[in-house]
């Protein structure tokens, strides 16, 4: 018998237990509404109200050093996997890999595919398998895209493993006993391919296949079925309040800000609760209720409890939990921020410290989706593009607020004119041997590129020009500004920015035209050999900034410059440090043996890539 659960509400509002004023018997409803209606028929099944006698349990300490787990969305395992589910991973591995870099506090990255659920038994019957066999199959594809795709997750929880149905039968254990559950009869639209209930808000009217009059959902134009059934109940709309005050109190629990708007407006309107089972002889396929075996969990519950299990609940995820980023497509918001911050607090835990959001790939505007099928095959992208190049074009043109049409050409020209032209060319042309015979990190001369305390003066000091001076102090600020965009869940502008540079780098490389400059003068190979260096010091910063990126371009571009893997860290990315008057350990090497091209250019696409893997 699970452990009665503390509430967390007892501490956040003391002073107004939703709970406790939800164990009113539920009103009676009028009958024959044409709204979905809760008919609260049911024995209740409400305990008394346990107050929480300690605080939260806010196990992961805050500050540099400290542990956080990454999430990317639980993939629904109906259908092979699209770009649109690399994208959410891959947002969620580049902050991973940053957090790495910078040396943060221990980390996991995990990710996984969410395996019940009725739509599972109906592709199951569809594709003429058993559901089991459906979800090892689509299972493994995900694994291996996510791995192709060089997505660094260190964990990949399948709902299906045992380790995760026992953390979900504790986790309604605590529900049930912290009093938030109750059974009772419920109708309304049942949307199957959601797994939810549709308020008639969210409908319109339609014709189906044979033109017969149906309804559909307004988002995503499912069509949606009167289901009217026993079901275990979740007191949500007990929440209302303690969700709003979670918000107020933590304007960056949900980024970027439209979505946090989004959820504060969601919690404005009326909150219903939450039919958490069905029936079991309509849904087999799913975890049972614990002690009563006729009704299925929930598929949302049961895959939100994820997070929870793989950080070893409910013996050990005190070591990680609450210090939890959950990354997300915005499809999945209200589950995520509105549905799973409640359910956590009735089971006694804190909510989530972050919910990153993004919007969608669409294909002709049209969202890209296992269910309508319009779904671009990550695995047919990566054999044309390159992992890198493809992960590169996903994360630069990715922007969470706003929703992006796919097109072949679009990442072609984005990824030959910005990796291959601008960054691959810089290194082509600043490691050639016709300008670097000796094959070396050259040396930086104070005499050719002064310091100065304002770079407006710099007439007849030195051979650098004020554009120079205001070039390298643009570099200079990279890695933080970098860092600052990721932490604000813009990695495409932490791109935006390191374009930048890399074009200013080949202006300032083709400003001084090195190649003119005769190196049988001394003075002249001073300057030669510093434009160089100031060179290879801005491609080292972009190699060291690009890795949670692109990952195999980046340390090709470090090896080739000599960095070895113990100095690609951010604490060692002293950029410059000759023009500070520090020494620089790279001066002088001999740099690395690979002299081949960094990034080759993509040829055009010659077949539309809208087809996916064949289950
Ligand atoms: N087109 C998309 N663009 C960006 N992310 C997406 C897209 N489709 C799905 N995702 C991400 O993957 C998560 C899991 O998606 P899911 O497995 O439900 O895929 P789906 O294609 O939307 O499936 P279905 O069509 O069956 O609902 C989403 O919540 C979202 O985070």
């Amino acid at each position: 018998t699970p452990e009665p659960s503390a509430m967390w509400l007892g501490a956040c509002a003391a002073a107004r237990s939703p709970l406790a004023a939800a164990a009113a018997p539920p009103p009676a409803l009028p009958g024959g509404s044409p709204l979905p209606r809760r008919l609260y028929g049911g024995a209740a099944m409400l305990r008394p109200l346990r107050r929480l006698s300690r605080p939260p349990r806010r196990a992961a300490a805050t500050g540099p050093g400290r542990r956080l787990l990454l999430s990317t969305p639980i993939f629904y395992a109906n259908g092979p996997p699209h770009i649109g589910h690399l994208y959410s991973a891959l947002l969620a591995d580049a902050l991973h890999r940053h957090r790495r870099l910078r040396g943060a506090g221990p980390g996991r990255l995990s990710t996984g595919t969410d395996e019940h659920g009725l739509k599972i038994q109906q592709a199951a019957a569809a594709a003429g398998t058993s559901p089991p066999e459906l979800c090892e199959r689509v299972s493994s594809l995900f694994h291996q895209a996510l791995t192709h795709a060089a997505v660094s997750f260190t964990d990949f929880t399948r709902t299906s493993e045992p380790r995760h149905q026992r953390a979900v039968r504790y986790f309604w254990g605590a529900l049930r006993d912290g009093g938030a559950l109750y059974k009772g009869s419920y109708e309304g639209w049942y949307c199957t391919p959601e797994e939810c209930f549709l308020p008639e808000s969210q409908l319109t009217e339609h014709r189906d296949a044979q033109g017969r009059p149906c309804k559909v959902s307004l988002e995503t134009g499912h069509q949606v079925h009167w289901t009217k059934e026993e079901n275990y109940m979740f007191r949500l709309s007990a929440f209302q309040d303690p969700l709003r005050k979670w918000l107020r109190d933590n304007p960056q629990a949900i980024s970027p800000h439209p979505f946090y708007q989004r959820v504060l407006h969601w919690l404005e309107e009326d909150l219903p609760d939450l039919s958490v089972s069905r029936e079991r002889s309509r849904l087999q396929w799913g975890i049972p209720v614990p002690s009563d075996s006729t009704q299925t969990i929930y598929v949302w519950v049961d895959a939100l409890v994820n997070y929870l299990s793989v950080v070893g609940y409910p013996e050990t995820h005190g070591e990680w939990w609450p210090a939890v980023h959950h990354v997300v497509g915005k499809d999945i918001l209200k589950f995520h921020a509105v549905y799973w911050p409640a359910l956590l607090m009735a089971a006694g835990l804190a909510p989530p410290e972050r919910i990153l959001v993004h919007s969608h790939w669409t294909v002709h505007g049209q969202k890209m989706s296992k269910s309508l099928g319009n779904v671009i095959d990550p695995f047919a992208c990566i054999g044309q593009y390159t992992v890198d190049g493809f992960r590169y074009f996903l994360l630069r043109q990715g922007v969470p607020e706003r929703d992006c049409d796919y097109y072949d050409e679009k990442v072609v020209k984005v990824v030959n004119s910005e990796l291959a032209d601008a960054l691959g060319g810089l290194l082509n042309r600043s490691t050639a041997l016709s300008i670097n015979p000796s094959n070396t990190y050259p040396c930086f001369s104070e005499s050719c590129f002064p310091k100065v305390l304002d770079y407006r003066e710099t007439k007849g000091m030195g051979r650098a020009s004020a554009e120079d001076y205001e070039f390298v102090a643009s570099v200079a600020s990279l890695p933080l500004q970098v860092a600052n965009y990721f932490e604000g869940f813009q990695i495409y502008k932490a791109l935006e920015c390191i374009v930048l540079c890399v074009r200013q780098t080949n202006s300032f490389f083709q400003r001084h035209r090195p190649w003119k400059l005769n190196r049988k003068d001394p003075a002249e190979q001073l300057w030669l050999d510093t434009i160089i260096h100031v060179t290879l010091e801005c491609l080292r910063v972009y190699g060291t900034l690009l890795q949670p990126v692109i990952p195999h371009t980046a340390d090709r571009l470090l090896s080739r410059l000599a960095v070895e893997p113990e100095e690609r860290g951010l604490s060692s990315l002293t950029f410059l440090a000759r023009y500070n008057g520090k020494s620089c350990p790279f001066e002088g090497r001999q740099l690395g043996p690979d002299t081949g091209i960094l990034f080759h250019r993509l040829e055009k696409s010659r077949q539309p890539q809208i087809e996916t893997k064949k289950l």
